[in-house]
């Protein structure tokens, strides 16, 4: 497309200086496009040039003078370059006129009346914005000036001089240019502003700011469409925004030296410009003879928009610049250029365009696999995110439902823990209490002796008193009624123990008391537990942990039962031991009641004694009640004892019946009865040893049975009527003060044992009744004694007082001995020899033989009952519960305990040769035998 270049004329306003001089004003902008220049030297009054008009016009595309502003320069003469720019036109804008005025101002400007560079630029940006969406741009600039020919880069002056080089394309381009990749107009104004300070400006005359170089200011803009078509373009277009020197003339400069140098350079480019504006407008080509010319190569008469803006004074003084001007202006009217787009690689070839296809479908290809990899992403994402959000869920409510049945078992763990050490305590406490009455028992025991020794004495002074007062007169009576009576303050023995049984009463509260707590807490802690076994299935969601939090509770509630019961064992191990161990004694009591009564038997048979009728009918009873007991008796009362409930019972029934039992004997103790018409002041005993023992015996029927029997003891012998033992349990004057109620619970407590010495006893008496004759006819008659001559008394009249008989002494129980012993060997050695009764020697093979084996099968009973009963107790047992550590008789009294090997955890006790400490200790041992049964 061919266009002219577009010239527009712009006259400044007069100076101050040139006001100063009183200028006239010969060039006038007529209107929009027209000038008129007038020549002030021509005289209007010379009639010779009268038909020549001094005034000039000339015609531009647009004419500015002073009235203008910038934006309407610009706008005017610009403005309408930028759309062509864009679509990819080159454009040229230079400002061309004399030194002075105003290419400066019009094209730069000042910071309040912008010039032609920065609008230029605004607007360019502004319309790249609007079309940003579809095209892509790319805006450099560069900005140089050409000084005296040399090309210098006001951007980077330290750069040196530039060349001007030809690119393949025929362009002019200017090497290692530094160009600009603009941002906003602000910055390109800031740029130019800073390149401007670098322009080479020298005063003159005319300007002191003159500039003494054309500045070329160069925005390439290069733009393409977003989209990848075939038809893609590539638009380039350079805009060229000039600042051309001064076109000063010498003279009016009055240039001298370099200023005078630099004018010739700069009429030369203008020369040369002059010069390619002339030969464009003759159309005979551009005149490529200097840089400013080349430089602008397209932009006259090239392939570019091209706006001239010429500049003039209008003073008189530059009248003939102005009309260099306007006819350089004038002139360059008529360069026409060729304007084409430039349009880059608008056309590719086919190997291109095959490469842009398969580009393409590579693209394609990718974006498939992109989208595919992001849904399978995205999917699996989703699919991830909802299982990591349920597994999120789920360790939240695992995490709280673990914390929950942790915070559970931790509570019943607490309780359990408690629980078992309260267990502890309790089974503590009643290893205590257990103490306690083993003590109590003793200091009891130690009273009760006392009190029997006293009561002895006060027996025997008053038979003394009363013999002495039947033999003597009455005034020797009187005279003997001096002697005093027999000491009776306590010992301080005594006095100990009662101060003792003080303190373990005090301590044996106390220890109910404990006892009492501690059950009351173990019941609440039961009760918590079992509320937060109940809640289990609300607290806790998981079945699985409900199941095992319910194990937990049970195997722990077991672990608890085991221990109750645990305890409840040993407790009940220990009172059977106790029971155990004084049935034995008992037994070893009876057998040697039985002995006693054989022998006091045999004795009057071989004296012939009289037996009182008293004696005869206790004797009658006596064999009465061991024929009774026969065996086919005892053997169903000991298969209702052996059906009755006993440790195997649960727990609970167990409680029951422990309950009923302290309940009933609280009832019993309160009871008035014979328990508390105890003659001896003794301290009452305490109450668990009696709630012990009648446990056992009051909720037995058995014992109920056996309460209502009685179990015979050695009736006294009356000898001659006026002696008797004194140790008849049937004499108020009895040495131990048993009360009926102990009485019977000793004789419920062995009644197991009554049965099988019932049995080896209605065997013994049948034995018995073979060899002596009925009791009835007692009749003396001389018997050799069994006695060895040394110890036997000699014969004569039948005994008439109570004399110490060997023989009792002897009776005392070496058969029991033996078979304490378990081995059938003497215990006491020559002692027990003595004793022994020589059967052997008084009957006949037969008898003997009989008797031997009745000792033998007695020894095996017993061994088989204290074999069987007796259980090693364990490492929680209580030591102080040991029969064997019970603390031994007295040795004054004669007491020693019996047995080393398998007997050794029996406490027997054997006879001195006293009869009254014999017969004493056989019933301090049945006390002592009463206490125990006590603490049972
Ligand atoms: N149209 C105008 N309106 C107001 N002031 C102007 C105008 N044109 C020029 N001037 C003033 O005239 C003075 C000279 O202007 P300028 O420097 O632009 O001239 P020039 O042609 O660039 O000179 P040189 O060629 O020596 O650089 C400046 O002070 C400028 O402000």
């Amino acid at each position: 497309m061919n266009c002219c270049v577009q010239v527009a004329l712009r006259i400044r306003p007069l100076s101050d200086a040139e006001m100063e001089e009183s200028a006239t004003v010969v060039a006038h902008r007529v209107d929009q496009q027209m000038v008129v220049l007038m020549d002030p030297l021509e005289d209007p009054e010379d009639v010779l040039r009268a038909n020549r008009s001094r005034e000039k016009t000339y015609m531009f595309d647009v004419a500015f003078d002073f009235s203008n502003s910038q934006e309407e320069v610009y706008r005017a003469t610009t403005k309408g370059l930028i759309e062509g720019l864009i679509s990819g036109y080159n454009a040229t804008v230079f400002a061309y006129g004399p030194t002075g005025c105003g290419k400066t101002y019009t094209m730069l400007g000042t910071d309040k009346e912008p010039g032609i560079y920065v609008r230029t630029l605004n607007d360019l940006f502004r319309a790249i914005e609007e079309t940003s969406d579809d095209m892509l741009y790319s805006i450099t600039m560069s900005y140089l000036e050409i000084y005296n020919e040399m090309i210098r880069d006001l951007l980077n002056p330290s750069s040196g001089f530039l060349d001007l080089r030809e690119d393949s394309k025929g362009e002019i381009q200017v090497a290692g240019i530094t160009e600009v990749s603009t941002i906003n107009a602000q910055e390109i104004m800031e740029l130019l502003v800073k390149g401007n300070r670098q322009r080479t400006q020298e005063p003159t005359a005319a300007n002191q700011t003159s500039s003494r170089s054309h500045a070329v200011l160069q925005v390439s803009v290069r733009q393409q469409s977003r989209s990848r078509d075939v038809l893609q373009e590539v638009r380039y277009a350079r805009l060229f925004m000039i600042d051309l020197a001064g076109s000063e003339r010498a003279a009016q400069t009055q240039n001298r030296g370099q200023r005078l140098k630099e004018g010739a350079h700069i009429n030369r480019s203008l020369l040369a410009l002059g010069n390619c504006i002339n030969a464009l407008s003759d159309k005979t080509g551009p005149n490529m003879d200097s840089k400013l010319t080349r430089l602008l190569k397209d932009s006259l008469g090239g392939n570019s928009r091209t706006v001239m803006i010429a500049h003039i004074s209008p003073a008189s003084s530059a009248f003939e610049e102005s009309r260099n001007t306007l006819a350089y202006a004038h002139r360059a009217k008529s360069i026409r250029t060729r304007v084409k787009k430039n349009l880059l690689n608008v056309t590719y070839h086919i190997a291109q365009y095959t490469s842009i296809i398969s580009e393409l479908r590579g693209e394609i290809q990718r974006l498939q696999q992109k989208i595919s990899e992001q849904d399978r992403r995205q999917s699996g994402g989703e699919r991830a995110d909802i299982r990591s959000v349920q597994a999120e869920v789920q360790a939240l409510s695992s995490h709280q439902s673990r914390a929950e049945v942790e915070r559970i078992r931790e509570q019943l763990l607490e309780g359990f823990r408690e629980q078992m050490e309260i267990r502890r305590s309790l089974m503590e406490l009643e290893n205590s209490n257990m103490e306690i009455q083993v003590e109590t028992s003793r200091h009891l025991l130690t009273i009760a002796d006392w009190e029997q020794e006293r009561s002895r004495r006060r027996r025997k002074w008053r038979a003394e008193q009363q013999k002495e007062s039947e033999s003597k007169e009455e005034s020797e009576k009187d005279s003997d009624s001096s002697e005093s009576a027999p000491d009776s303050s306590e010992t301080q023995e005594v006095s100990a123990a009662r101060e003792n049984l003080l303190t373990l009463m005090s301590e044996s509260k106390r220890v109910h008391r404990q006892k009492a707590s501690l059950e009351r807490r173990l019941a609440l802690l039961r009760e918590q537990s079992r509320r937060v076994e109940e809640l289990l299935p609300r607290r806790v969601s998981c079945e699985g942990q409900r199941q095992v939090l319910g194990l937990l509770c049970k195997v722990h509630e077991l672990e608890v039962e085991k221990a109750e019961m645990q305890s409840s064992a040993l407790l009940k191990d220990n009172l059977l031991r106790h029971k155990e161990h004084a049935m034995q004694r008992f037994e070893r009591h009876r057998l040697l009641c039985d002995q006693i009564i054989q022998k006091q038997r045999q004795f009057i048979h071989d004296h012939s004694l009289l037996v009182p009728p008293q004696l005869q009918e206790l004797y009658d009873v006596y064999m009465k009640e061991a024929d009774e007991w026969r065996l086919e008796r005892a053997m169903a009362l000991d298969k209702t004892t052996a059906s009755l409930p006993r440790i195997s019972l649960p727990l609970h029934s167990r409680d029951q019946d422990l309950d009923s039992d302290q309940e009933s004997v609280r009832t019993v103790k309160l009871e008035p009865g014979p328990s508390k018409t105890r003659r001896h002041t003794l301290p009452p005993i305490l109450p668990q040893s009696e709630t012990d023992s009648n446990r056992v015996f009051k909720s037995s029927p058995h014992a109920q049975k056996m309460k209502s029997s009685s179990v015979m003891t050695p009736p006294p012998i009356h000898i001659n009527g006026s002696s008797h033992l004194d140790s008849s349990p049937d004499s108020s004057e009895a040495g131990v003060e048993l009360t009926h109620t102990e009485r019977e619970q000793i004789l419920k407590g062995v009644q197991s044992i009554v049965v099988k010495a019932a049995r080896r006893r209605s065997r013994a008496l049948e034995s018995d009744a073979a060899r002596f004759p009925p009791p009835s006819p007692l009749r003396p008659h001389k018997q050799r004694s069994s006695l060895s001559p040394s110890t036997a008394p000699p014969a004569g009249p039948p005994l008439r007082r109570r004399q110490p008989s060997p023989e009792l002494t002897h009776a005392t129980s070496d058969d029991n001995l033996s078979s304490s012993t378990g081995d059938g060997a003497p215990a006491n050695g020559p002692k027990t020899q003595r004793g022994k009764p020589d059967l052997s020697n008084n009957h006949t093979p037969r008898e003997r033989e009989s008797e031997g084996r009745r000792r033998k099968r007695r020894s095996r009973s017993f061994e088989a009952v204290t074999v069987q009963r007796f259980r090693p107790l364990d490492s929680t047992s209580d030591p102080h519960l040991h029969i064997g550590q019970l603390p031994p008789p007295r040795a004054q009294r004669g007491a020693a305990v019996l047995g080393k090997g398998r007997g050794a955890q029996q406490t027997g006790v054997c006879c001195t040769n006293t009869n009254g400490w014999r017969l004493f200790t056989l019933r301090r041992d049945v006390f002592s035998l009463t206490s125990q049964f006590k603490l049972c």
